[in-house]
């Protein structure tokens, strides 16, 4: 399985083609490949969906979308490529006997099919018997399922179960796209590229770690999808422990899909549990009202189009998250999340200790710590806070802080920022599970999430309330103050 030929997918097929993640995210991915010259000359890319379509209407449907959603423009050339590739099949991915039909319509003799699973995840089963009742998998493909992987840990087990009897491990790609970011690829090289890094990540160099994940949308017309899920299945479980797993493993000993994975692993299940007892004191829950951004109105959360009134599910979380391994003994992490904040802003902050002793108190009295501000998105990239003399001759030395700024639009000038979508779908491609989520981080996750989800539903606590545009309740303030820190704004 390891062997696979550079580009050997002969044929793509994307389950839920018409959706909104294959619109906004994998045909634009899918062309960005072909531009790059990185998509076999001779695949296909076969969207199926339920709808009936001419493959003129898919055509002119894929066309809509690459012209909204790839910013750079269109290349013509490539386009009628693209174009030529495309297939369509509808199907009702519950009906097993009406996958013959696209075991009619996939094309014989290929190497490796990609079937990319973009539906909800409740079906990802049936989608595995109807292949597997057409006789359409084979030990070479490959299947990639979108997350949130079930609603629980024994929902996730379900879904999983019933995909792995028709595909191996070695042959499923969970995706968490936020592994396929340029920043957060970027951990690893920051962490075990630099010595300076690699000899001062633990309890004895670093303070805390601060990860948010602020978002300025609310819910986007998916009231239904979100009301079951909240913030906690939606961020928390996937991509904020991925960060966190990523930030805080031991060293991999190389770059091998099962090392990366090994090591995350190991953090995730160090995770201390939150319970009933310290869910108050170690969580907050929130719910934008109505409020402005950029200083225009917008609907609070129960508002929304859709909405039912009693909800209370959250569109905020923040943790102070703690593992307990020797690395990190007592040194917290503390995440937060949520819809409707003030700006689209992803960023990691390390705070590395205090100095023991400070020489230059006449001059500055409280000597700030050094932090590692990793920016995940927008404007990626990476910033160290630490004190620098002022140049210049006066009886006192004068000190400031300052930075060191590794902005990547200005450091990789002419350089565009890849999609994570774009790198995920080369990655599977190539085979190279390394940035894929294996089942047991997924249930070693859940198991933490689902704990915290718990000790909410027990403590019987309706979430705060926070105003559409601000950074979160009140409670999200004191949950860091309490330890004597506060948030990076
Ligand atoms: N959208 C996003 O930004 C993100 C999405 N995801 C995940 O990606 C997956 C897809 O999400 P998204 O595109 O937003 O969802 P959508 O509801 O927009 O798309 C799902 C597609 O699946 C089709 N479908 C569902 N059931 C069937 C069926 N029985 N037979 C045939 N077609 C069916 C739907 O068709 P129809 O319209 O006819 O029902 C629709 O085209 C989900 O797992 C989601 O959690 C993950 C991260 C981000
Ligand atoms: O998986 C999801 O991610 C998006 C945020 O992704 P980003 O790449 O734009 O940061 C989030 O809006 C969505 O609710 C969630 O399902």
């Amino acid at each position: 399985m390891e062997n696979f030929d550079f580009q050997s997918a002969s044929e793509i097929v994307i389950f839920g083609a018409l959706g909104d993640l294959s619109r906004r995210k994998l045909l634009p991915a899918l062309y960005q490949l072909d531009l790059a010259g990185l998509l076999n000359p001779e695949s296909h890319i076969v969207g199926v969906a339920r709808q009936e379509h001419t493959i003129e209407e898919f055509e002119a449907f894929v066309m809509e979308n690459l012209t909204s959603f790839v910013k750079e423009g269109l290349d013509s050339d490539i386009i009628e490529r693209f174009k030529s590739r495309l297939v369509y099949q509808n199907l009702d991915f519950k009906e097993i006997d009406s996958y013959k039909n696209l075991a009619d319509t996939l094309s014989s003799g290929h190497d490796t099919r990609v079937y990319y699973f973009s539906t909800p995840p409740a079906i990802y089963g049936d989608i595995g018997s109807g292949l597997n009742a057409a006789n359409l998998i084979t030990p070479n493909d490959r299947v990639v399922m979108e997350k949130p992987i079930g609603h629980c840990l024994e929902s996730s087990k379900v879904i999983n179960d019933h995909v792995s009897k028709y595909f191996d491990e070695k042959q499923i790609y969970r995706i968490d796209h936020y592994l396929g970011k340029e920043t957060v690829l970027n951990l690893l090289v920051l962490r075990f590229a630099n010595s300076l890094f690699t000899n001062n990540w633990d309890r004895n160099c670093i303070d805390h770690v601060q990860i948010t994940v602020a978002e300025s949308v609310g819910i986007e017309g998916r009231w239904g999808f979100y009301d079951e899920a909240g913030q906690m299945r939606d961020m928390i479980q996937n991509h904020l422990l991925q960060i966190l797993s990523l930030l805080a493993m031991e060293p991999p000993a190389d770059l091998g899909a099962d090392s990366i994975r090994d090591e995350k692993l190991k953090v995730i299940r160090a995770l201390v549990p939150i319970t009933r007892q310290n869910v108050k004191e170690k969580t907050v829950r929130g719910q934008y009202a109505d409020g402005f951004l950029n200083g225009v109105a917008v609907p609070g959360y129960l508002n929304e189009e859709g909405a039912n009134e009693n909800s209370n599910t959250e569109t905020f979380v923040a943790v102070k998250a703690e593992i307990d391994n020797w690395r990190w003994k007592g040194v917290p992490f503390y995440l937060r999340t949520g819809k409707r904040m003030p700006a689209k802003h992803s960023e990691i902050v390390i705070h590395f200790k205090e100095q023991p002793h400070n020489i230059f108190s006449d001059s500055y009295a409280d000597l700030p710590s050094n932090k590692l501000t990793i920016r995940l998105q927008p404007d990626e990239g990476v910033e160290l806070q630490m004190m620098n003399k002022i140049p210049g001759i006066a009886s006192q030395m004068k000190i400031h802080e300052n930075k060191l700024d590794l902005s990547f639009s200005k450091t990789y000038k002419n350089t565009r920022v890849v999609d994570a979508y774009e790198r995920l779908m080369l990655e599977v491609i190539n085979g190279n599970q390394s940035l894929f989520v294996r089942r047991d981080e997924v249930e070693a996750a859940w198991t933490w999430a689902d704990g915290i989800i718990e000790a909410w539903k027990e403590s019987n606590e309706a979430p705060k309330s926070y105003p559409a545009g601000s950074w979160g309740p009140v409670s999200s303030i004191s949950l860091i103050a309490r330890d004597d820190r506060q948030w990076v704004e």
